[in-house]
């Protein structure tokens, strides 16, 4: 009901600030549009979710996150994506994948150090019962 209501529209807010930040961060630039299936026309044969953070502030505006958990599993989703596509020993696959990493060291941080955990609990309790 209501309260609820509001609770999830605070949720969206925080996540907006969040995707935000990771979206200006030039070390993720990689991460922030869908991977160009012209220019890499192989991707979706290996990729089959493909996700982006320019999809992920969509999911946000469309309330297709009830709490940040769902948030940093598509966090995870571009990380996991990375590491599959780039796995070579090439300097540029490597600096995909360490940057990959370094995009879900930022998110979980982020998060943790800018979210109460109670507000979680309670977005996490809202969504369980939904
Ligand atoms: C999250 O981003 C990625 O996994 N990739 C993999 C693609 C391969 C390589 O780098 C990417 C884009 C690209 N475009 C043109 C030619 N080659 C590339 C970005």
């Amino acid at each position: 009901f209501e309260t609820e209501e509001h609770t999830l529209r605070e949720l969206r807010i925080f996540l907006r600030e969040i995707c935000k930040k990771l979206a200006n961060n030039r070390l993720f630039y990689m991460f922030t549009k869908p991977v160009d299936t012209e220019e890499v026309p192989d991707y979706p044969t290996i990729i089959k979710q493909p996700m982006d953070l320019e999809t992920m502030m969509t999911k946000v505006d469309f309330h297709q996150y009830e709490c940040a958990k769902d948030f940093l599993n598509d966090i995870e989703l571009i990380v996991q994506n990375a590491l599959e596509y780039n796995p070579a020993k090439t300097s540029a696959d490597k600096q995909i994948r360490h940057r990959a990493c370094s995009l879900r060291d930022y998110a979980f941080t982020l998060i943790k150090n800018e979210m109460d955990s109670d507000f979680e609990d309670k977005c996490q309790d809202i969504s369980k019962k939904r």
